[in-house]
Formats: structure tokens, sequence, C-alpha cells
């Protein structure tokens, strides 16, 4: 039988947000969302950017300069980035949705190896922008 509502109300609850502290596990899922989203935002980014330098000749000189500039590079940079981590964290993802790596140890494991390999690809993608 369940407890009575006055009685599970006395458990702790620490709302403190200076204080709490959230599972490596739980960073790499919320990170996964949000680069979910920033791919998302830079599809039509990347579609603009493209039909731009399609257009014309002069359009394409447009958009080889728009590429060239340090704040669109970092731009790209950043869209790589998540781009690399939602598919290393999407692939984690999937091979713990066939049942592997999902006790805590294993998964705190996979996390920072998703981490890593985040590290790699995102200095990969600077290389290869700058
Ligand atoms: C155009 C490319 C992509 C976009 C815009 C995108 C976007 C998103 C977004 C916004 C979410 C979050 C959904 C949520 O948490 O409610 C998500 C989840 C997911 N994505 Fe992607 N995604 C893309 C490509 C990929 C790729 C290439 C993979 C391959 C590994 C992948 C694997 C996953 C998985 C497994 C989830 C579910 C994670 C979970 O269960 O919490 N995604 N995606």
């Amino acid at each position: 039988m369940s407890k009575p509502v006055k009685e599970r109300n006395l458990r702790p609850v620490n709302l403190d947000l200076q204080t709490i502290r959230f599972p490596i596990t739980a960073i790499a899922s919320i990170l996964h969302r949000v680069s979910g989203v920033i791919t998302f935002v830079a599809i039509g980014i990347l579609l603009w950017l493209l039909s731009v330098s399609l257009s014309s000749p002069e359009g394409f000189q447009y958009a080889s300069e728009l590429v060239g500039g340090f704040f669109v590079k970092f731009i790209l940079w950043g869209i790589l980035t998540a781009l690399s981590y939602h598919i290393v964290g999407g692939v984690r993802h999937l091979i713990m949705d066939l049942g592997y790596f999902e006790e805590l140890e294993s998964g705190t494991q996979t996390a920072k190896i998703s981490f890593a390999v985040t590290v790699v690809l995102s200095l990969l993608a600077g290389v290869m922008v700058w």
C-alpha cells in the first residue's frame, strides 16, 4: 500500500541550482537533445548558403566570401561539432536501445567515450574549416 501524501512530502528536496550536480549521463543526454536542435536549425542555414551559391556566379562569389569570414567559419565549426556529437551520441543511444551498456557504470563509460570521440571530431572539423 502506498504511503500517505504527508509522509511522502517529507522527503528532502534540493532545488538549489548552484548545488545540483548532474551525472555525466544526464549531461550526455541533454547535450544530445541540444545538438539535435542545433543540427535542425543548421539545415536551414546550410540550405540557404547552398541556394545563394547556386543562384549565379555573383551568388557563388558572395557565398565564398561569407564562408571566408572568421565568424561564419566559427558558426560552421560549431554546426559540425554539434552534428558530430549528435551522431556519436545517437549511435550510443541506438546501441543502448539494443540492450548494451545500460548499467550506470558502463553508461558512464560510454558517455565519457562519446565526449572524447566528439572532441577528436571537433578538432578535425576545425582543421577542415580553417
Ligand atoms: C539532420 C540531422 C538530424 C537532426 C536535425 C536531428 C535532430 C534530433 C533531435 C532534435 C532529437 C531530440 C529529440 C528529443 O530529445 O526529443 C534527436 C534525437 C535522436 N537522434 Fe537525431 N537528428 C539528426 C540526425 C541524427 C543521426 C544522423 C543520428 C544517428 C545516429 C541520430 C540519432 C538520434 C537518436 C538515436 C535520437 C533519440 C535520442 C533519445 O532517445 O533521446 N540523429 N535528433
